[in-house]
């Protein structure tokens, strides 16, 4: 088993075309794979815009998704895990903000759909209520691959550290957060969010977001960025479009929690946090 793998964030400006988005997608998930990256990310709503308006107009139903269909066979003909940020899904009558995980092969091996809607009310600056198109998704994940266990949570979803806690707990070793902040919240606590997080539970984080439109009037802040388990953010961009490589070495997670282990001095006689 490999201990060190390169994976690839990649930051999409989403425009009011589906088609343009998906190809987009496609192109830089083909240059991330030529360029070596195993494991290849995309945004939270990498499809649609994120505009209430176009959210059911975009959705798609899992069996039927033209998205889907040529994200499992980009993964599948390049040899490369996909995590495909997040599209609106259908299912009967409801929807949800859905992130499908892609093996090598080209098989869905996890689905996360959000668990926190973004319901907010910044006066004059941001106004968004997920929660009037999206259901709740109800599940906390964590799926396995060949390199490690991995977590997998969207957004909004980064602001509730006991979800994180849980995916550590289950073994995750990377957690890959595909987001879409916005330029209000983004410069207050975006980078706080991925650093608080990995230093919590001395794992990486990589928090994929797609690149800024001032076209939109909810404006996406971009700045994907990878940090390692001691809360050092190793790489990252700007609100551009671009492609951010990063490396995921397991053997440092082991160094960090052996030097600093703070996950072996959990107090669980006092206190303990667990799914219901
Ligand atoms: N799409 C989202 O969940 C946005 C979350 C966000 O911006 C925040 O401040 O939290």
């Amino acid at each position: 088993m490999e201990r060190v793998f390169k994976i690839a964030l990649c930051q999409i400006k989403v425009e009011n075309d589906k088609e343009k988005n998906i190809e987009k997608g496609i192109k830089y998930i083909k240059e991330a794979a030529k360029n070596g990256a195993k494991l290849i990310c995309l945004g939270e709503m990498f499809n649609c815009p994120y505009r209430k308006e176009t959210f059911k107009e975009y959705a798609e139903e899992e069996k039927n998704s033209k998205t889907l269909k040529i994200i499992s066979k980009v993964a599948k003909e390049n040899k490369v895990y996909v995590i495909a940020g997040s599209i609106p899904e259908k299912e009967n009558d409801k929807y949800y903000n859905t992130s499908f995980v892609f093996d090598k092969e080209g098989n869905v091996i996890a689905k996360h759909r959000k668990i926190h809607l973004y319901d907010v009310d910044i006066k004059g600056k941001v106004f968004v209520k997920e929660s009037d198109i999206f259901s709740y998704g109800q599940d906390i994940t964590v799926f396995d691959t060949e390199y490690c266990k991995i977590g997998l949570s969207i957004c909004y979803d980064i602001r509730f550290p006991e979800v994180f806690r849980i995916m550590e707990q289950k073994g995750a070793k990377l957690i890959v957060v595909p987001a879409a902040f916005n330029i209000v919240t983004g410069p207050m606590h975006w980078d706080l969010l991925v650093k608080a997080r990995a230093v919590d539970n001395q794992v990486y984080i990589a928090a994929v977001s797609p690149a800024r439109n001032y076209d939109e009037k909810y404006v996406i802040y971009g700045h994907s960025k990878v940090s390692d388990p001691l809360g050092n953010i190793v790489d990252s961009l700007d609100e551009k479009e671009g492609i951010l490589y990063s490396e995921i070495n397991l053997d440092y997670i082991s160094k960090v929690r052996e030097e600093l282990p703070l996950l072996k001095h959990r107090r669980s006689d006092l206190y303990e946090v667990k799914i219901k």
